[in-house]
């Protein structure tokens, strides 16, 4: 098994009672990570979703939020900002935010695996300002400039 990241994890008083966010299998990636209260998700409207921890990330690494397939194919559910960054630095609590892409509303419980959590190295920049940069073939081609697609 690979080397694991200690990390500090605190839990805030509604968190008491909650399994901590965990690997559901020995190879997962991301931990599930549970919601610490109960609330419904309407359609179109984002919700930071309480977890009910605060995390002290070791220097280098940050914490990814990521959406859980299950809930983003059976029901439309997917975290609008993912990946979801938790800073090293961040001392208050992690929270999820949701968005809900369906017609129906859900219904979050408190302890539903609610998205998961991968820990990652982080390699910071230091820029070097040029006033030219070096040609490539892409060159200022974006945004659909390969083609592939039948429309464009
Ligand atoms: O899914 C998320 C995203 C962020 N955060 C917390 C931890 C993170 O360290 C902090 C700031 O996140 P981000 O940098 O994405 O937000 P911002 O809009 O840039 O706010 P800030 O100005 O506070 O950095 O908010 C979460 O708990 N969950
Ligand atoms: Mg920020």
């Amino acid at each position: 098994m690979a080397d694991r990241v200690p990390i500090q994890i605190k839990r805030l008083p509604h968190g008491h009672g909650l399994e901590l966010p965990a690997y559901a299998t020995e190879g997962a990636a991301g931990m599930d990570v549970l919601a610490a209260e109960n609330m419904i998700l309407r359609p179109g409207i984002p919700h930071a979703v309480a977890t009910g921890f605060a995390v002290g990330i070791p220097d280098g690494y940050e914490i990814q939020v990521r959406p859980r397939s299950g809930l983003a194919l059976k029901h439309g559910i997917t975290v609008p900002n993912t990946p979801g960054t938790v800073d090293s630095d961040y001392r208050g609590e992690v929270k999820v935010i949701l968005i809900n892409h369906s017609q129906d509303n859900f219904q979050i419980q408190r302890g539903d695996r609610i998205a998961q959590l991968i820990v990652s190295p982080v390699t910071l920049a230091e820029w070097e300002e040029v006033t030219e940069l070096p040609e490539t073939e892409r060159g200022k081609g974006g945004f659909g400039s390969t083609g592939g697609y039948a429309s464009l």
